[in-house]
């Protein structure tokens, strides 16, 4: 299929609350005869976003999924590929990032996996650029420069909550890190269409030769095992690790050289991004299948593999085997083998091992979580532990964003915080909608705890 037939793809990224949804809603509205399928790549627990993209006849997705960075390739060529049944229905996609994902896996999708290659092309990358945070931001997070860095247009938005002389300096501050985006300021994210989407900007070779790392993958798991393995039954033991529980998939006839191990890795990154099924102690572990092993009990959990004849099998894991002191053993039976006593049972090394060490860290204190309620708040009593809070963790706090059901107010209120600036406004009337509250809150080291009891507080 030649490039033009192809389906353009716009990536939005932009740092929590920079105004992503905003530009989105603008490009939804206008008349632009294009049909336009969104992607929304949530973080958090609740998709407070779709509520927040005005009604379209576009279609929204939703993804959410584990680490972004690392399931978000998975996540992503799940969605796309429902989307291609439905080909008739748009002839433009926009994937909207969540503000702590580095762009990159998103981007390396459209270069990687070769039926979306086949149906989609990367058109450009527009990063949204808060101008009254982002210097914080770059400070504290790798995301917010990665973000910058790979821009083919930066907005720079909320130029109305900075003086002129500031904006100049943050704008040759972002050129510094990325000469080759063009830099455009606005407000509202109002900037117009044809300066974001159409731009054929993305450029794969000019990416490698500034990032020769760029189609490096990052996948959800960081140990492969290749077992060489007999008709049987055969037990994998674990003990505790640094996990409660631990994601697996098992392959068969799994090859050993690097190529058949890249191979089921491609195969597995699609696997983990379908819905898990928990396993406890005691269970057969299926083949190709997301699994999620539970580990919370005591000592030595055991699970069970039948091998139905010889074979290689190549088990994938969230964690590397070495952290859950991980054991795979022949189960004898006694129709088939003697019985053998515990200490003559011997563990079976695989004939291959893999790390796939992810190129970024996780920051474990960045987290979120939803207060999901029935019923009304009292709007002062809100506003007043609110103000409080965000005045005092506004800096630990990155984003917070959802619907209030205020008493004696017939309208839904949609709440918006970046740090420590937020807003309440009236949307639409709750009509027969059920009156609830949906706050989700995303940050470093919160207190979800103590946060609910003091949301409790407030309501009527
Ligand atoms: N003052 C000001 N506020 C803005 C501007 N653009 C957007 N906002 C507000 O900033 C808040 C966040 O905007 P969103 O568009 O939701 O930001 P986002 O990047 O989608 O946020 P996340 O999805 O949480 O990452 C909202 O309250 C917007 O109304 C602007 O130019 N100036």
């Amino acid at each position: 299929m030649s490039n033009t037939q192809k389906v353009p793809v716009t990536i939005l990224t932009g740092f929590l609350g920079s105004g992503k949804t905003t530009l989105l809603n603008r490009i939804l509205s206008e008349e632009h005869g294009k049909k336009i399928a969104v992607i929304e790549n949530e973080y958090g627990e609740v998709g407070i976003d779709q509520g927040l993209v005005i009604n379209a006849d576009e279609e929204v997705f939703e993804m959410s999924n584990g680490c972004i960075c690392c399931t978000v390739r998975g996540d992503l060529i799940r969605v796309l590929g429902n989307l291609m049944k439905r080909r008739d229905k748009f002839d433009y996609v926009l994937v909207e990032t969540t503000g702590l994902a580095d762009p990159g896996p998103v981007a390396q999708t459209f270069f990687m996996d070769d039926e979306i290659r086949e149906e989609f092309s990367l058109d450009g990358i527009v990063t949204l650029v808060d101008a009254a945070h982002i210097e914080q931001q770059l400070g504290r997070s790798d995301e917010s420069s990665e973000q910058v860095a790979f821009a083919d247009v930066l907005v720079l938005n909320k130029t109305d909550l900075v003086s002129d002389e500031s904006l100049d300096n943050l704008e040759s501050r972002l050129r510094d890190m990325n000469r080759m985006a063009r830099v455009i300021r606005s407000k509202q994210a109002d900037v117009s269409i044809d300066t974001v989407l159409n731009l054929s900007a993305f450029d794969l070779d000019q990416v490698l030769q500034r990032r020769p790392t760029f189609l490096e993958p990052e996948y959800p798991f960081e140990w492969t095992g290749v077992f060489s393995l007999e008709k049987g039954r055969y037990e994998l033991t674990l003990e505790e690790g640094p996990d409660p529980t631990m994601s697996l998939v098992q392959l068969l006839d799994q090859g050993k050289d690097e190529t058949a191990l890249n191979t089921g890795a491609e195969s597995c990154v699609r696997l983990y991004a379908e819905q898990e099924q928990l396993m406890n102690p005691g269970d057969l572990v299926p083949v190709g299948k997301h699994v999620n092993l539970q580990l919370q009990s005591e000592g030595t959990k055991s699970f069970f593999i039948d091998v139905d004849k010889a074979r290689d099998i190549g088990l994938f894991t969230q964690h590397t085997a070495e952290e859950f002191n991980m054991k795979l053993t022949k189960v004898n039976t006694p129709s088939t083998d003697e019985i053998d006593n515990d200490q003559n049972i011997s563990t079976i090394s695989p004939i291959a091992e893999r790390v796939w060490v992810a190129e970024h860290e996780h920051d474990d204190e960045v987290g979120s979580f939803a207060i999901e309620r029935e019923g009304d708040v009292d709007p002062e009593k809100l506003n007043r532990w609110l103000s409080r809070l965000l005045s005092e963790k506004g800096v630990d706090i990155f984003r917070t964003k959802g619907f209030i059901s205020y008493a004696g107010e017939s309208k839904r209120i949609v709440f918006q915080g970046v740090h420590m600036l937020f807003t309440a406004q009236p949307d639409k009337e709750w009509g027969n909608e059920p009156r609830r509250n949906q706050l989700v809150f995303i940050g470093r080291n919160l207190d979800e705890a103590e946060m609910i009891k003091e949301f409790d507080k407030c309501l009527v």
